[in-house]
């Protein structure tokens, strides 16, 4: 099982793996993690019968002489039954230990590759799924003087943790919208092409006389008006001319226009109401001069979008497709986002009255409903779950059915009421692919998929506001980004360089610190830090539209604890850029 863990993660050397054998039973311990547990099994799984079969005293002349398969038979064992279901009825026999803690896989030599054990000699049958769900409080939570009193979860990199996210997210899905105001942020999901011209018509470019560019200079009788209305109009013949206002069809046989400044009025009705002859001054016109031939714009069947463009706020995708008479688009789902605050401390914020000794305004809530929304995806607001088994288990249950992603916030982190991370793997089968990064803020930011199409993402912030609002920007929007069509380094927040204007005090973690960005009378980009950078203080985000991404102290390698003064950082830009005033 080393070995095989070795190959996927360097972390393996951490783990303490025991097998044995009691009586007739192969005992092998498995990691806690679902994801860790099934490799390690997968690793050791074709072994299995033959460990089974010799633990119940089969000895090797027998099975080497070919006698294997009647053994297996006798030991109830299977190398060609369906391991996979076996492994899961197994894994999840292991209710009551605390989630972090080792699994245990007991492989009985009576029992080995049945999905229905029948209890007794010393096993215990598989629970139904259903009922391992089923936890009480403290087989979840376990005692206090039995938590870890380290984090089990590894430490990664900010990069490592944006690889995890992205390899981890289902892939986008495909719906079909009607082109109107709600089509801004959808990415396309297939080229569009144009199903009309534009122009549909030969239409003029300017206010003017419509001519046959080869008549020339000279005094012509007006013989038509061209409106930009629908409708029909005669053709003209040489030694005619038409008037004809901007956008308006040109007069079939009618080949330029010449612009009303550069013609006279020669003869008018006596009522002086209407042009009879009109002088051109302008020569050696060109063919289609001031016209927009048929198409000229857009040709019909042309490609107008391709699949992954972007339907920006700026409007020039919306107008494209309308012009070329769109009504409808393939285009990738944006995923409804669930809120969850967590914490009993926690209240809601328009809770009238004061605050009793404890108690917290939810500000995480509001916070991240008004960011996911104004990044233009909807959100449903989950309430507020009090820090129980339970209370979490329904709440999130009753998200998976609503949501395609879930924020959560608080209890991720080394307190005996933290248990977001044992719920989600224990209660929903969950992976958990990271539960620390090394930043600040956000140390405990834990993401995990649920088992659930093609996994349900989860990100569980750490309840600090500072903590849950940067880790949003940073981790939860560009995953939000990808599953709505985004690819590559485009799920991801623009970066720019920027000059701080004060000394910054370096961090021991890599430091995302709040600051607002403007643009000075140069042109430079100017960061000047938010103030107090607790991870408690939401503050530090108000006024914010940047995170100067400062290395940790101890990255910086020589004896420097700041960021001097006039230093140009990398800053990811979560907000809209200021003029300096
Ligand atoms: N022994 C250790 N303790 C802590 C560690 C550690 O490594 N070892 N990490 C610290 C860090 S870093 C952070 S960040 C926090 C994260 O804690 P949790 O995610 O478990 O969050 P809670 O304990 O539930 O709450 C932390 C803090 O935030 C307040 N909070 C929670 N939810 C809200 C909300 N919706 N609105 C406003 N404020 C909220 C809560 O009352 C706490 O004050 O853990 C450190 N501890
Ligand atoms: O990482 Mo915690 O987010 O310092 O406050
Ligand atoms: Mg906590």
């Amino acid at each position: 099982m080393l070995a095989a863990s070795l190959k996927i993660t360097p972390f393996a050397m951490m783990s303490r793996p025991v097998a044995g054998v009691r009586n007739e039973t192969v005992i092998i311990t498995l990691p806690g993690s679902p994801k860790g547990a099934k490799e390690n099994l997968e690793s050791i799984i074709k072994l299995l019968p033959h460990a089974c079969i010799q633990a119940a005293g089969g000895d090797s002349r027998t099975l080497h002489s070919g006698g294997i398969r009647k053994l297996e038979k006798e030991a109830g064992v299977s190398t060609s039954s369906n391991q996979h279901d076996h492994q899961h009825s197994h894994l999840h026999d292991s209710g009551g230990i605390a989630s972090d803690e080792v699994a245990t896989a007991s492989i009985g030599a009576s029992g080995c590759g049945h999905h229905h054990h029948h209890g007794g000699g010393g096993h215990h049958a598989p629970k139904p799924r259903t009922q391992q769900q089923d936890f009480k409080s403290n087989e979840i939570s376990g005692t206090v003087t039995r938590r870890h009193r380290s984090s089990p979860y590894p430490m990664i990199s900010v990069a490592q943790a944006h690889e995890l996210i992205s390899s981890n997210l289902p892939p986008p899905t495909i719906v079909t919208k009607t082109v109107d105001t709600d089509l801004v942020g959808y990415i396309l999901a297939a080229d569009v092409t144009a199903q009309e011209a534009v122009p549909a018509f030969r239409a003029s470019i300017v206010d003017g006389y419509a001519v046959l560019h080869t008549d020339g200079v000279g005094i012509y009788p007006v013989v038509a008006v061209s409106h930009a209305s629908p409708g029909e109009i005669a053709p003209l013949k040489a030694g005619e001319i038409a008037r004809i206002t901007t956008g308006a069809p040109l007069p079939p046989g009618a080949t330029a226009v010449v612009m009303v400044e550069d013609t006279r009025i020669s003869k008018a009705t006596e009522d002086g109401e209407e042009e009879l002859e009109i002088e051109i001054l302008a020569s050696g016109l060109e063919e289609m001069e001031n016209v927009r031939e048929v198409g000229s714009d857009v040709k019909l069947g042309e490609v107008v979008l391709r699949k992954g463009a972007e339907i920006t706020a700026v409007g020039g995708e919306v107008g494209l497709l309308a012009s070329v008479g769109i009504k409808e688009v393939r285009v990738y789902k944006k995923p409804v986002v669930g809120v969850l605050s967590t914490g009993d401390e926690v209240v809601n914020h328009d809770r009238p009255g004061g605050l009793s000794l404890g108690e917290v305004r939810d500000s995480n809530r509001p916070t991240l409903m008004a960011a996911v929304k104004a990044r233009g995806f909807e959100y449903v607001d989950l309430g507020i779950a009090k820090d129980q088994p339970g209370t979490l288990k329904d709440v999130i249950r009753e998200a998976l059915s609503k949501v395609d992603v879930i924020i959560t916030t608080g209890g991720v982190s080394m307190g005996e009421k933290d248990l977001l991370k044992p719920t989600i793997e224990r209660t929903f089968n969950g992976t958990i692919h990271f539960g620390r990064v090394a930043m600040k803020p956000g140390k405990p930011t834990t993401f995990a998929t649920i088992p659930i199409d093609q996994g349900r993402p989860i990100f569980s912030l750490p309840g600090n506001p500072a903590s849950a609002t940067v880790t949003f920007h940073l981790f939860v929007l560009p995953a939000l980004r990808q599953l709505k069509g985004h690819i590559g380094n485009d799920i991801h927040l623009p970066k720019a360089l920027v000059t701080v204007d004060r000394e910054i005090p370096l961090d021991p973690r890599p430091e995302f610190h709040r600051a607002t960005i403007k643009i000075d009378k140069s042109g430079e980009l100017v960061a000047r830090s938010t103030g107090g950078q607790r991870s408690s203080r939401i503050g530090s985000l108000e006024a914010a539209n940047a995170l100067l991404c400062l290395p940790a102290l101890t990255e910086v390698g020589d004896k420097r604890t700041h960021i001097p003064r006039g230093d140009k950082v990398e800053a990811l830009l979560i907000g809209e850029l200021k003029v300096d005033i």
